[in-house]
């Protein structure tokens, strides 16, 4: 397997959801969800199209608050301190988390001050030739594969990957494989939505279901993902 050339993940974390129920739109999407993964595990989160899967992985990001319940990453919600929670994550959304008046490069620059290593990284998905064209002008497949430059260029111990093959071609979506498969060696955990199953040896899976079907007890997806 390629070995990426990045930064090793400085401690490996543990990402706890308790008893999260959320809504959108005052309607409710997810009752009672619990579920804890540990160094090195893969998560796969399917279920039909506005199930919640992008709520929910949202949700572990930060960016909106459960009604009930909570999320921590080694025992800290991301209330109590904001910059320690985020600082040990990366969300790569569907809008690619990319300025578009910016080149690939300038983009990267206020995580990673080093030029030549974000060559690298952009030469690792194959996108080197694109360093200094601004985002814009690129096509949905290349700016997704700028996008995940990121997750080698900055060392983050969860990885949040809302439907990250979108627009892939065959071998960039091998590519994105081999990553994950790298960032469990090095005890990352990875939570990937997707309506494809993925192709890895120990990946959890959790479905959601619609809210009405969808009131386990609590202890549902402890055991399930055990
Ligand atoms: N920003 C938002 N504000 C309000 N409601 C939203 C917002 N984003 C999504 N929703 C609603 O939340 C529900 C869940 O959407 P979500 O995007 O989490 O589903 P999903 O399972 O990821 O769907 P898909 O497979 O189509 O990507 C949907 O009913 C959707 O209309």
């Amino acid at each position: 397997m390629t070995a990426f050339p990045r930064p090793k993940i400085l401690h490996t974390a543990t990402l706890k959801v308790e008893q999260v129920t959320l809504f959108r739109n005052n309607t409710p999407l997810l009752h009672n969800l619990s579920f804890q993964l540990s160094a090195g595990s893969i998560l796969y989160i399917t279920g039909r199209n506005g199930i919640g899967k992008s709520t929910l992985l949202r949700a572990i990001a930060g960016f909106i608050l459960p009604q009930t319940g909570s999320i921590s990453i080694d025992g800290t919600v991301r209330a109590a301190n904001p910059f320690l929670y985020t600082s040990q994550l990366s969300y790569l959304g569907h809008l690619d988390s990319l300025k578009k008046a910016l080149t690939p490069t300038e983009n990267f620059l206020p995580f990673c001050p080093d030029r030549p290593t974000i060559l690298n990284a952009l030469e690792q998905l194959n996108v080197h030739n694109l360093a200094d064209i601004p985002i814009h002008l690129l096509s949905s497949g290349q700016k997704r594969r700028v996008a995940l430059c990121r997750l080698l260029l900055v060392p983050k111990s969860l990885w949040l990957l809302d439907e990250p093959n979108v627009g892939l071609d065959t071998s960039t979506a091998s590519l994105l494989g081999k990553m994950i498969e790298q960032h469990q060696q090095q005890g990352g955990i990875t939570i990937v939505t997707s309506h494809t199953p993925l192709p890895f040896k120990n990946t959890q899976t959790l479905e959601l279901a619609p809210y009405t079907l969808h009131t386990p007890p609590l202890s549902h997806f402890s055991d399930f993902l055990s």
